[in-house]
């Protein structure tokens, strides 16, 4: 049967109408849906006492069907170690999984796996085996068809080069052979951390082109990366971690909602603007860096273009610059660009 078949099936599916939970929940999850992947106040601390530290904390994570869902955060953020929550391959220091409207408990975890493909941290695969030999190693563990290993293979272009040892494949085929692995199963759930680490653009646009289709085809898709543009153009929804914690999970559009557009203020005299005119608007407080570590005022050919101001801080800068004299030739808002509202908010510690 067909994944896209499958996924009209009723099996396993979990229709909840949703409160807003956690933080930010966006539109597509708030809806009534059919959800595959939910955390509650998911937490995961390594090591006691001192030497605790916390890599997972309270994430409460809604994977509406058939999406791709781009789970976004810095290097050591907690992406990794939430994948393997969610498969199980690490216990919760508190907080639940549930998956296809299960819990994720030992009673459970067998029937919920066998529906989950997933490819954590390196590709896998066997260097010194062929492509097709590491897929006949992965049919036999899970006893699957010829041709499901073959439509896998054909999925990720790697069928003309089935025959070649893996280690003479380049990065690019390692990762879709990696996928491929996943894939086999034909599994309702695809979970992948960073699979286009180290791919040149060409090869990172294959997989995002493949994983889009897998979820046209109602495949859910849980796709990380510490890189936006990577995640961008194939994400329907996005969460973004900052130090274990879930600060923005919602659509694209609705994560824009969240941004303060710059000020652009053209003027034949920048040196004039002091950043001492900006002190006490808002949270910017003039002089010195942002919280995300870039400067609130930044010169630009034409003038200076100022971060993070609201209409107030607005309205008092136009009288202050007034005041001094500054000559002004225009003031414009100009939109944020997504790695903006992205650095804003995995830089400091705020939490939509
Ligand atoms: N087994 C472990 N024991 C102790 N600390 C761990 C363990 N696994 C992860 N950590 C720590 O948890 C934090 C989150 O790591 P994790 O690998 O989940 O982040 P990540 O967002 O996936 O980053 P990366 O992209 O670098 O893999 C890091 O500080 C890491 O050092």
């Amino acid at each position: 049967m067909s994944w896209a078949a499958r996924s009209g099936m009723l099996r396993g599916m979990h229709t909840v109408t949703f409160p807003r939970p956690g933080p930010a929940a966006g539109d597509v999850v708030a809806r009534q849906t059919d959800v595959v992947v939910a955390t509650h106040a998911l937490t995961k601390t390594f090591g006691r006492g001192a030497a605790a530290r916390t890599a997972v904390d309270r994430l409460d994570l809604v994977i509406p069907r058939g999406v791709v869902y781009g789970f976004l955060g810095p290097n050591g953020s907690g992406k990794s170690t939430t994948m393997k929550l969610l498969l199980g391959l690490l216990t919760p220091t508190s907080g639940s999984v549930r998956l296809f409207g299960s819990p994720l408990d030992r009673r459970h975890r067998g029937a919920l796996m066998a529906r989950i493909g997933s490819m954590i941290e390196q590709p896998p695969g066997y260097g010194h085996l062929t492509g097709a030999e590491n897929m006949r190693l992965v049919q036999r563990m899970l006893g699957l068809r010829q041709a499901q290993v073959e439509r896998a293979l054909e999925l990720v272009r790697l069928t003309e080069h089935r025959d070649r040892l893996v280690r003479t494949y380049s990065m690019g085929m390692k990762q879709r052979l990696g996928i491929a692995m996943a894939l086999a199963r034909e599994p309702e759930l695809l979970i992948l951390d960073e699979p286009t680490n180290g791919l040149d653009p060409a090869g990172i646009e294959e997989i995002r082109n493949l994983l889009m289709s897998l979820a046209g085809e109602g495949v859910t898709v849980l796709v990380s990366s510490h890189l936006l543009d990577e995640i961008d153009r194939m994400a329907g929804v996005l969460g973004i971690l900052s130090a274990g914690r879930l600060v923005f999970q919602g659509t694209r559009a609705e994560l824009m909602r969240h941004s303060v557009p710059d000020l652009l203020l053209v003027t034949p005299r920048p040196q004039a603007v002091a950043p001492g005119l900006l002190a006490g608007l808002g949270g910017t407080e003039g002089a010195g860096p942002a919280p995300d570590g870039r400067s609130v005022m930044t010169p630009t050919q034409a003038g200076v273009r100022i971060h993070g101001l609201a209409p107030d801080a607005v309205a008092e800068l136009v009288r202050r610059l007034v005041a001094e004299g500054v000559p002004v030739h225009e003031l414009r808002r100009e939109p944020q660009s997504l790695e903006d509202v992205f650095m804003d908010l995995t830089g400091g510690a705020r939490v939509l």
